[in-house]
């Protein structure tokens, strides 16, 4: 089609209505800079999976599509060009205060983003991610030594196993690092680097973690759409997904495990969340194989599948083995298996909660009404720390900078914060700046309201 075609804004729109429909073979279009783009065919092939690319359907993907592609992808978003948005639809002039105050927010962190661009701000610097890949696997090969020369002898077992747990979670943050393409301009350079710190060190499968997380930065905190706020029946976090699970059963007479849950288990979370959590990176490590071996690569390129797949291999193997061969007894590798993985979970699933968990949960609609970049600041927690609290939360209790741009290195999002802040201030938008402990209460509280709230509707249902 010409350059020239001009394509109503309804017809975009339209599609987001057919999508909640349910409406499958309804043409699919998003908006990038003012130009609609096609991509009921392409969304099937999306390089970077189905479930992001669909979050946009009908909408305004401006800011998300800038903040997630290399420049190659530009050449086949050419390849979806249907049209423009005519004048009328493009300057939008029916707005509310409200909304209107998050456009021109919206339009001065863009411009602020060419600016930090231009200065150079989205380049990671090589040094700094060779000190901190070659510390982190220091931190391993220091669990390992330990293993090897003191495996009789129960507490260097223990030492061991809290260091490779500290390990892991390092290798974690590294690993969302280089997931977000903060260290190389070339993508497969960074997804290398994902695969061994993540695949091989963590045992964390890259296309799983891609396909949640980055979902995850498309739709943060919106109700429905965010994976990460999605984990009922374990725990709830919010008065919606409470209400959303509890109505669910009414459908599902014969779910007695969930109807079990709902009564006697969901209704004390606040009591068992600290238990809970110690599993969390057992279950994400599952999830990784279950994803990698059924799924498999998000781009369905079988070479980076094979890689995927034979670096978490070798991650089970070499674990393994290391505990049959340098622990001694049953009872020190079963020690060690324990307190590894519960100590990843507890230093993972920690850091998590406190970047989103009792933020503003979203609806669709409400999510629609505003402009990305005011999304990603009112939905998440920066926490406050020295520089031994930048380590252990990887750089991610500078939450709402790493939401805002997040291809930008670690290194420079506290350079930036100052900048994020003046202007959620200039906008008065939420901006929730906090210290570790007054975070971790807060995060409590969210899930003692969710509690009680369940507690409630336990009793009216059952
Ligand atoms: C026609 C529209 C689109 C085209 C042509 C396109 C193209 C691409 C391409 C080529 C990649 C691979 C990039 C790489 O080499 O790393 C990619 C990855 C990705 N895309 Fe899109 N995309 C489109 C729309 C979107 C939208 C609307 C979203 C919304 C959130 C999105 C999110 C992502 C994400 C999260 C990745 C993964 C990046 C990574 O490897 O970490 N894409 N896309």
């Amino acid at each position: 089609m010409s350059g020239q075609s001009v394509i109503p804004l309804s017809v975009v729109t339209d599609s987001l209505k057919a999508y909640k429909a349910g409406e499958k073979d309804a043409k699919k279009f998003i908006v990038v800079d003012n130009k609609v783009y096609e991509i009921t065919d392409f969304i099937a092939d999306h390089p970077g999976g189905v479930k992001v690319i669909s979050t946009q359907i009908g909408k305004d993907a401006s800011d998300v599509f800038h903040a997630m592609h290399p420049e190659s992808a530009y050449e086949m978003l050419a390849n979806c060009y249907v049209g423009d948005l005519g004048p009328e639809d493009a300057a939008v002039p029916e707005l509310d205060e409200k909304a209107e105050n998050s456009k021109r927010f919206g339009a001065e962190v863009r411009a602020l983003r060419q600016q930090l661009e231009e200065q150079g701000a989205f380049q990671g610097s090589h040094l700094f991610y060779a000190y901190k890949v070659l510390s982190t696997l220091a931190i391993g090969a220091t669990g390992l030594a330990m293993l090897y020369f003191g495996g009789q002898s129960t507490w260097v077992v223990l030492a061991a196993a809290l260091v490779t747990g500290v390990f892991w979670q390092q290798c974690g943050w590294l690993a969302h690092d280089f997931g977000h393409h903060q260290a190389y301009n070339d993508h497969s350079a960074n997804d290398v680097m994902v695969a061994f710190l993540g695949g091989f060190c963590q045992g964390f499968s890259l296309s799983w973690w891609k396909n949640k997380h980055n979902t995850h930065h498309a739709s943060t905190n919106v109700h429905g759409h965010d994976p990460d706020i999605d984990t009922a029946p374990v725990l709830l976090w919010d008065e919606m997904a409470t209400a959303t699970f509890y109505g669910s059963l009414e459908d599902q007479k014969d779910s007695t495990f969930s109807r079990f849950i709902a009564e006697h288990i969901l209704p004390y979370q606040t009591r068992y969340y600290f238990f809970v959590i110690g599993f969390a990176r057992l279950s994400w490590a599952i999830q990784s194989l279950q994803y990698s071996f059924s799924v498999g690569a998000l781009n369905k390129s079988p070479s980076l599948n094979l890689l995927e797949r034979s670096m978490l291999v070798c991650h089970w193997v070499l674990y393994t083995s290391w505990t049959l061969l340098f622990i001694s007894s049953w009872t020190n590798m079963l020690m060690f298996f324990v307190v590894s993985q519960a100590t990843t979970g507890y230093a993972l699933a920690l850091v998590f909660a406190m970047n989103h968990s009792g933020m503003p949960v979203l609806t669709q609609e409400q999510a629609e009404k505003m402009e990305f970049f005011e999304i990603q600041c009112v939905t998440a927690r920066d926490v406050s720390m020295g520089p031994l609290g930048d380590w252990f939360f990887g750089g991610l209790n500078y939450q709402i900078e790493h939401h805002v741009f997040p291809d930008m290195p670690r290194h420079n999002l506290p350079k930036v914060k100052p900048q994020i802040k003046a202007l959620c201030k200039k906008y008065d938008i939420l901006y929730h700046d906090t210290s570790c402990l007054r975070g971790t209460l807060e995060v409590l509280q969210a899930l003692d309201v969710v509690q009680k709230l369940a507690g409630k509707l336990s009793q009216k249902m059952f």
